[in-house]
C-alpha cells in the first residue's frame, strides 16, 4: 500500500482550538513512547502491546485515551478465541441470547430507541461548507450531506467526548477494507467502547494482528465510538444495552480521514468501516485517487453456455441489494455468485475495465422478509458464526421475523418479540423490528464468489440503478448511454424504508442510491462520475430496475427474487448486442414484446410493468428538474443539464 499524501494533511483549525481536537505535534515522533506513557496516565492495557504498534497508532490511541478516560485498554487480536471470550461474558451479563438450535448464533436486543441509522444526526466537517454541500437555490435545505464547521463541531465534541468511556473498556480494533495487504484495500483504526461493535466489526470486517504490518508507517482511517454512556450511569439501560439517543453524532473529518460516533451502538452508526468509513470518507479518497466508493452490491452471473458477467447495483437502504446479491436463480442453468452485498470500491485497470472489490467481510442484512423461498442463500450465511439484533425468538432456540410464517415448526412453539414481550400470529405488531439485521461472515455464504477476496477486484459488465416506486417506472430500462445513465442515477428515488429515521412511505429522491452516504459535493460526485467515461476506459452500461412496480390493488406486479433473474437475462443479451429485444422510449431501452423470458411464470402484466406513461413522466420531469436545479445550483454539470432537456422533449413526445 503506498501513503496518500492527503492523508497526512495536518488538520488546519480555522481559529478557536478545540482542546479536543488538539493533535500531538510532530516532534513527538522521537519521544513517542514517553509522550503516550503520560498521555495515558493510570490507565492501563488490558490485553495487547501497545508498544510495539505503528507509533501513530500508539499516539492515536493515547490522545482518544485521554480524551475518553476508559477504565482501560483493549487491543482487539481478532481471533475466535477473543471473539467467544467476549461473547461468553455478554450472555452473562444478558446482553446476548445465545440461538440454541444453532452453532455459535446469538440475539441481540438493542434499546428500542436505537434501532436505525440517523441521518438528521449525521454530519460531514469540513472548512468550506461547499466540499460537502452543494450551492443550493435560497432557502433550500440541502438533502445530500450535512454540513458542520469545525468550529461547531469542535464545541458538539467537547461536549460529549471527554471522559465519555469512563468506567468502560476502550476496544482498540484494527481492521482492513478489502483484503489485507490489497492494491485497494485501505486499514482502519476504530476505538469502541462497545464489545457489540467489537463482535459485529470482526465479522464485517477483516479484523486482525496482520493489519499492523500491512500498515507500517503509513496513515489509516480514524474511527473514534462511544456508546455515550460513561459510568456511573445516571439513566436506566434498557436491555443491557447503552446508549444516549438524545445526544447522538456520527461526524466525518474527511480531510482527516477521522469519523467520530456518539451515542449510538446500531450497526449503521457504529460498524465505523461500513457507511462511515467505505462510503463517506472512503468517497473523498477516491474522488482524490480517481476511482468510486458507491453503496452497490457486486454479482457474478453465470449463463447457461457457461459465460460469465460481473453486475454492480445500488439500490437505497432495505430495497433488495442483498436479495439480489445472492439471488437463487429460477430459470434453468443460470449461477449467481455474491461477491459483495452493500459497497463496491471500484477503479479501472490496466485491462480498461472498472474493477470492483468488496471492501467488506460480512452482511449486515435486512432480516424481515429473508426467508427460504425469497433469499435461501442468506439463510444458509447465518446458519452460524452470526449475531441477529432485535429480531423475535422462538421458545426452540430460532430466530424468527416477518417473512417466517411458514417456517415455524411444531404447534407449540412459542414466540418472544424483538421487545422481549411474548408474540403470537396475528398480533398487531410487528415480532421483529422492521429494520432487524443478521450479521454473519461472507465466506459462509453457499454461494460465495471464488474471486470476492481477490484483490484486483472483478470487471463490471454493467451498473444497475433501483428503487422502491410503486408507479409509472418499468421493471427495467437501458439508459442511452454514460451520461444519460448518470443522469438516471442523480434522478434515482425511492420509498423510505425503516433502515432510517424517516417514517411514513414517502417517495424521496436517493440519488446514486448515495443520499445519506454522500461523503462531499454531490455536483463534483457527479463531476467525478462523468470525467471516468474517456479513453482507455471502457465504462459499464448503466440500467434502471424497479421490483416494486404496484397495479391498481396495491398488488407487486412483479414477483421478484429469484425471477429477478429473467430481468439480468435480458440485461445480459443486450450487453451482448443482441438484435431485436429492445423498444426505445423516453427514458430508456425497455424489453420489447416477448423478450423477456416469462416462462414458467403466473400471470404477469408485461404491458403495465413495461408501461411509460405520458402524464406521470411529464410531472416526474417537472419534479426532477425542479430538484436538480434547486439541489445542485451552480454545481449542476451541463452534461446533467443537457440529459434532462433531452429527457424532456422525449417526453413531450410521447
Ligand atoms: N417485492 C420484493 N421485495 C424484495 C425484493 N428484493 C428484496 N425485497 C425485500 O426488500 C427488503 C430489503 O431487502 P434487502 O435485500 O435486505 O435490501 P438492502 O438493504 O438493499 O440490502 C427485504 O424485506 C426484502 O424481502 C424483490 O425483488 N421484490
Ligand atoms: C447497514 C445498512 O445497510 P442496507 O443498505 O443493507 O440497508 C443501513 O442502511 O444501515
Ligand atoms: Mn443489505
Amino acid at each position: 500500500m503506498t501513503t496518500n499524501p492527503s492523508l497526512l494533511t495536518p488538520y488546519k483549525n480555522t481559529g478557536a482550538q478545540s482542546s479536543s481536537l488538539r493533535q500531538i505535534s510532530e516532534d513527538a515522533f522521537y519521544v513517542v513512547n514517553e509522550v503516550v506513557t503520560k498521555r495515558l496516565g493510570h490507565i492501563p492495557i488490558l490485553k495487547g502491546d501497545l508498544h510495539v504498534l505503528p507509533y501513530k497508532v500508539q499516539r492515536f490511541i493515547a490522545e482518544k485515551a485521554e480524551l475518553c478516560r476508559p477504565r482501560g485498554i483493549y487491543i482487539c487480536d481478532g481471533t475466535h478465541a477473543e471473539a467467544e471470550e467476549i461473547k461468553d461474558k455478554l450472555v452473562e451479563r444478558g446482553m446476548l441470547t445465545q440461538l440454541s438450535a444453532y452453532e455459535n448464533n446469538y440475539l441481540c436486543r438493542t434499546d428500542p430507541k436505537d434501532v436505525a441509522r440517523v441521518e438528521s444526526k449525521t454530519w460531514m466537517v469540513t472548512t468550506d461548507k461547499y466540499q460537502t454541500v452543494t450551492h443550493t437555490a435560497e432557502g433550500v435545505e440541502p438533502i445530500m450531506g450535512h454540513w458542520m464547521s469545525p468550529l461547531d463541531f469542535g464545541e458538539e465534541l467537547d461536549s460529549r467526548f471527554p471522559g465519555c468511556m469512563a468506567g468502560r473498556t476502550m476496544y482498540v480494533i484494527p481492521f482492513s477494507m478489502g483484503p489485507v495487504g490489497g492494491r485497494l484495500s485501505k486499514i482502519g483504526v476504530q476505538l469502541s467502547d462497545s464489545n457489540y461493535v467489537v463482535l459485529s466489526m470482526r465479522i464485517m470486517t477483516r479484523v486482525s494482528l496482520d493489519v499492523w504490518e500491512a500498515l507500517g508507517d503509513n496513515d489509516f482511517v480514524r474511527g473514534i465510538h462511544s456508546v455515550g454512556l460513561p459510568r456511573p450511569v445516571k439513566s436506566a439501560v434498557v436491555n443491557h444495552w447503552p446508549c444516549n439517543p438524545e445526544r447522538v453524532i456520527i461526524a466525518h473529518r474527511p480531510a482527516e480521514r477521522e469519523i467520530w460516533s456518539f451515542g449510538s451502538g446500531y450497526g449503521g452508526n457504529s460498524l465505523l468501516g461500513k457507511k462511515c468509513f467505505a462510503l463517506r470518507i472512503a468517497s473523498n479518497i477516491a474522488r482524490d485517487e480517481g476511482w468510486l466508493a458507491e453503496h452497490m452490491l457486486i454479482m457474478g452471473v453465470t449463463r447457461p453456455c457457461g459465460r460469465e458477467h460481473f453486475i454492480a447495483a445500488a439500490f437505497p437502504s432495505a430495497c433488495g441489494k442483498t436479495n439480489l446479491a445472492m439471488l437463487e436463480p429460477t430459470l434453468p442453468g443460470w449461477k449467481v455468485r455474491c461477491v459483495g452485498d452493500d459497497i463496491a470500491w471500484m477503479k479501472f485497470a490496466e485491462d480498461g475495465k472498472l474493477h470492483a472489490i468488496n471492501p467488506e467481510a460480512g452482511f449486515f442484512g435486512v432480516a424481515p422478509g429473508t426467508s427460504n423461498k425469497t433469499n435461501p442463500m442468506a439463510v444458509g450465511t447465518f446458519q452460524k458464526n452470526s449475531i441477529f439484533t432485535n429480531v423475535a425468538e422462538t421458545s426452540e432456540g430460532r430466530y424468527y421475523w416477518e417473512g417466517l410464517e411458514d417456517e415455524v415448526e411444531g404447534k407449540n412453539v412459542q414466540i418472544t418479540d424483538w421487545l422481549g414481550k411474548p408474540w403470537k400470529l396475528g398480533d398487531p405488531t410487528p415480532a421483529a423490528h422492521p429494520n432487524s439485521r443478521f450479521c454473519a461472515p461472507a465466506q459462509q455464504c453457499p454461494i460465495i464468489h471464488p474471486d470476492w477476496e481477490s484483490p484486483n477486484g472483478v470487471p463490471i459488465d454493467a451498473i444497475i440503478f433501483g428503487g422502491r416506486r410503486p408507479t409509472g417506472v418499468p421493471l427495467v430500462f437501458e439508459t442511452f448511454g454514460w451520461e444519460h445513465g448518470v443522469f438516471t442515477g442523480a434522478s434515482l428515488k425511492s420509498e423510505t424504508t425503516a433502515a432510517a429515521e424517516h417514517t411514513g412511505k414517502q417517495v424521496m429522491h436517493d440519488p446514486m442510491a448515495m443520499r445519506p452516504f454522500m461523503g462531499y459535493n454531490f455536483g463534483k460526485y457527479l463531476d467525478h462520475w462523468l470525467s471516468l467515461d474517456k479513453p482507455p476506459h471502457q465504462v459499464p452500461k448503466i440500467y434502471h430496475v424497479n421490483w416494486f412496480r404496484k397495479d391498481a390493488n396495491g398488488k407487486f406486479l412483479w414477483p421478484g427474487y429469484g425471477d429477478n433473474i429473467r430481468v439480468i437475462d435480458w440485461v445480459i443479451r443486450r450487453l451482448d448486442g443482441e438484435e431485436g429485444i429492445g423498444k426505445d422510449t423516453a427514458i430508456g431501452v425497455v424489453p420489447a414484446p416477448g423478450s423477456l423470458n416469462l416462462e414458467g411464470l403466473g400471470e404477469v402484466n408485461f404491458d403495465e410493468l413495461m408501461s411509460v406513461p405520458r402524464d406521470y413522466w411529464q410531472s416526474d420531469a417537472k419534479e426532477v428538474r425542479k430538484f436538480l436545479e434547486t439541489q445542485l445550483g451552480s454545481d449542476l454539470p451541463n452534461a446533467i443539464q443537457e440529459q434532462l432537456t433531452s429527457q424532456e422533449k422525449r417526453i413531450n413526445a410521447l
